[in-house]
């Protein structure tokens, strides 16, 4: 993580860089910005690009992690450590998520990261994972995930763990929890997370099939809140994150804590038991089979 945070996020802002005169409504006092310039270094190596517009107080993190998004190690701590500098910088005041790469919002967990590896990588691996969900999940400002692409798994509990999702109209894009299709068991948080979203029977059939929704039928079962044309998807969430701006952040903060705080608290109640739950059951060796039948499928196309 220290080496991640060496390495820095690429940050590129534009508009009123410093000192943060507009959009900072309700109580919000005008600061410099947390990424200083020599903050704003870009690395090649980044996998999230951020870019902040103080002059509005939204900030835009793009997955580029090619070719699919998926979210390894590296990805994970980007993420967690991209947020929490966000967090802390109080000339944002809304965060999107999209991907920059092509009909991917993101492919889930990098299956690479649950196969073949030693124990103390799957413990590392996983509480990467915790992390970035508890910061999303109870994440004190507004995010809302601009699903460009398809977004299984993984991809899909950063999309729930949003305020608000807007999915590109295209029915070739999936989205949904389909851990059983890979032999797999979306743990506890991952079910509640879509517990809280589309509601327990929804989710005892969705989770079970492991179940891929279309545009359309995600949005028929409430699993995102809106499909816009593919083209439109960022300048339709910038304008939805204008409504929210528009609420006092302190009441919609609480307001959002008083929902959600219950069930990040269930995980931070457990977190090295989860984590050695994930490690004992990702490395029976029935689970590591399941696993390399379902790479190898991907690289046959089959999947
Ligand atoms: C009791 C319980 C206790 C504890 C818990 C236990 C278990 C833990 C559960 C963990 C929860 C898991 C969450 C996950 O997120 S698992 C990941 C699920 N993801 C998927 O199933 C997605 C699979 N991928 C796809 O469907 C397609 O790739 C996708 C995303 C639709 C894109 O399609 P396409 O554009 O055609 O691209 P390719 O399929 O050709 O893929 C390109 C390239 O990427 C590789 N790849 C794809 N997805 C992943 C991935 N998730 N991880 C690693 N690698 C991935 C793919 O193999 C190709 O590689 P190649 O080398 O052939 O180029």
């Amino acid at each position: 993580m220290a080496a991640v945070l060496r390495r820095g996020i690429k940050f590129i802002s534009f508009g009123s860089s410093q000192v943060f005169s507009g959009g900072c409504k309700h109580g919000k006092t005008s600061t410099l910005s947390s990424f200083s310039s020599s903050n704003r270094n870009s690395s090649s190596s980044s996998k999230i690009k951020v870019d902040l517009d103080s002059s509005t107080g939204i900030a835009v993190m793009k997955f580029q992690n090619p070719p699919v998004n998926s979210m390894n190690l590296e990805f994970l701590t980007e993420f967690s450590i991209g947020l929490e500098k966000l967090e802390l910088d109080k000339s944002c005041r809304g965060v999107i998520l999209t991907s920059a790469q092509p009909k991917i919002f993101s492919a889930g967990l990098d299956i690479l990261d649950m196969y073949g590896k030693t124990p103390e990588h799957y413990e590392e691996f996983w509480r990467a994972v915790q992390d970035m969900w508890l910061k999303l999940y109870g994440y004190s400002k507004i995010t809302i995930a601009a699903i460009n692409g398809s977004s299984p798994a993984g991809g899909c509990l950063v999309s729930m763990a949003s305020d608000y999702r807007i999915m590109a109209d295209n029915p070739r894009y999936r989205i949904g929890l389909n851990e059983t299709q890979l032999g797999i068991v979306a743990p506890f948080w991952f079910k509640d997370t879509m517990v809280n979203t589309v509601g327990h029977r929804t989710t005892e059939l969705s989770l079970q099939f492991g179940l891929m929704y279309s545009p359309s039928d995600a949005l028929k079962i409430g699993l995102v809140d809106q499909l816009v044309p593919e083209e439109n998807i960022l300048s339709t969430a910038t304008e939805t994150m204008t409504k929210w701006l528009d609420i006092p952040d302190h009441a919609r903060e609480i307001s959002k804590s008083m929902l959600r705080k219950p069930t990040v608290d269930r995980l931070l109640a457990s977190r090295d038991a989860d984590i050695k739950n994930f490690v004992s059951f990702i490395a029976k060796d029935s689970i590591q089979k399941s696993l390399g039948l379902y790479l190898t499928m991907l690289k046959q196309r089959k999947v």
